[in-house]
């Protein structure tokens, strides 16, 4: 098979076609500064707002409580920074989980090295569920912020998110979720959810990348994340991306007129693709929950193997896959997450996260069925560890 079988969504998107298309007369005619007062910008500022209100929309928000930022990364720094600034006179402790993604996880450990926050990283379950009760006993009254992923982008395990709403309004706590894997593959309404602050980020839901917003509910004592000027209500200073905007916004919207079609095609790939694996291929184990997971995503665990190999082995098949969080596939230590659900090293270092989308073939999962048996056979044939497992049985 020449074709390349594309199985990384949860690291990156193709950008639809109708998307780039949106986008392309903001590079070329329609290059106005939207701050500028004449005719000609002002195609710009309507555009921007445009987009604004179809994303704030999507999630039951309104307009005014959008932001746009260079990226889910800077949605999620900003969050933590800025409420830790502007909720200082309370108390200086965070909230967040042992799973979250780098970009909360090290904005936090930011923090306390260099801020003197204090941050309590709450356990999962073995299926990557958050611990409720130890999430409610670790408030005191100097928490000012919770701040927990909608779903996770290694295991796909999606979090009781209404209910850690509730806890910490119960508290009158602030409660963040980076929602970068979760937007465009879940329903999310702030609003039922008593979400107060949600990160996403156009590149996960075939939208440009370099583009994400920051939701931040009305009436949050929220302080300006980049200072200059006025652009993002004077909160997010800098000309605004307008083509990356226009092309999240449209990305937003076939998202949303798609989502229930779209997930119920990957569900099925989905599922399919798991019990193919699980039933064909020994000492192989399902990482995350079973049922509360993202459409797309399938994360597994070979045992006797190292997940590298069976990456770079995969790609001289012509597939795309990754072994945990595109940035840290590159190195050789397992992943917080799989060791967060309890996995020992040995057994978090031989896992594969495939990431499904609705373009994929049940052909393509034939495919790439055969090819992991096949790898998995040639790598446990050369593992000393698989041998001396052999022998002992
Ligand atoms: C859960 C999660 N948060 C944040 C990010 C970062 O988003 P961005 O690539 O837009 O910076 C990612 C992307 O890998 C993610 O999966
Ligand atoms: S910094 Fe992105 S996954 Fe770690």
């Amino acid at each position: 098979m020449e074709k390349k079988i594309y199985l990384d969504n949860a690291a990156t998107t193709k950008t639809r076609p109708e998307v780039v298309e949106a986008m392309l007369p903001y590079f070329s005619q329609l290059y106005g500064n939207p701050s500028s007062v004449y005719e000609f910008a002002s195609q710009n500022k309507k555009a921007l707002d445009e987009a604004r209100s179809i994303i704030a929309g999507a999630i039951g928000a309104e307009s005014s409580e959008v932001y746009f930022t260079a990226s889910g990364t800077e949605a999620d720094n900003w969050a933590l920074i800025a409420t830790a600034e502007a909720y200082e006179g309370k108390g200086k402790h965070i909230i967040t989980s042992k799973i979250e993604h780098h970009a909360v996880l090290h904005t936090c450990e930011y923090l306390q090295k260099k801020r003197g926050y204090e941050v309590t990283y709450i356990d999962v379950d073995e299926n990557g569920i958050v611990k409720l009760d130890q999430l409610e006993k670790a408030i005191r009254p100097t928490t000012i912020l919770i701040s927990i992923m909608f779903a996770n982008n290694e295991i796909g395990t999606i979090q009781p998110i209404k209910e850690i709403g509730a806890i910490a309004k119960k508290h009158n706590i602030l409660f963040h979720t980076d929602a970068v894997q979760a937007f465009g593959q879940l329903d999310i309404n702030v609003e039922d959810l008593g979400i107060d602050m949600m990160s996403a980020s156009a590149h996960k839901l075939n939208g440009p990348k370099g583009i994400g917003f920051l939701y931040i509910k009305k009436g949050i004592k929220i302080r300006s994340f980049i200072h200059g000027g006025a652009q993002e209500r004077g909160r997010r200073a800098g000309t605004e991306n307008v083509p990356n905007v226009v092309g999240f916004g449209k990305a937003v919207e076939i998202a949303m007129a798609t989502m229930e079609e779209r997930t119920k095609k990957e569900i099925q790939l989905r599922d399919y693709l798991i019990k193919r694996v699980l039933a064909e291929v020994p000492y192989t184990r399902l990482n995350g929950h079973r049922t509360m997971r993202l459409p797309n995503n399938a994360n597994f665990s070979f045992q006797f193997i190292e997940g590298e190999s069976l990456l770079i082995m995969l790609d001289m098949s012509n597939i795309c896959a990754s072994s945990g969080s595109a940035c840290t596939s590159g190195s050789l230590d397992p992943s917080h997450v799989l060791l967060a659900i309890g996995l020992p090293h040995e057994i978090a270092h031989g896992s594969l996260r495939l990431t499904l989308s609705a373009e994929n073939t049940f052909e393509e999962i034939d495919y790439t069925v055969e090819k992991i048996k096949e790898i998995v056979d040639k790598l446990r044939m050369m593992s000393p560890l698989y041998e001396d497992f052999v022998r002992r049985r």
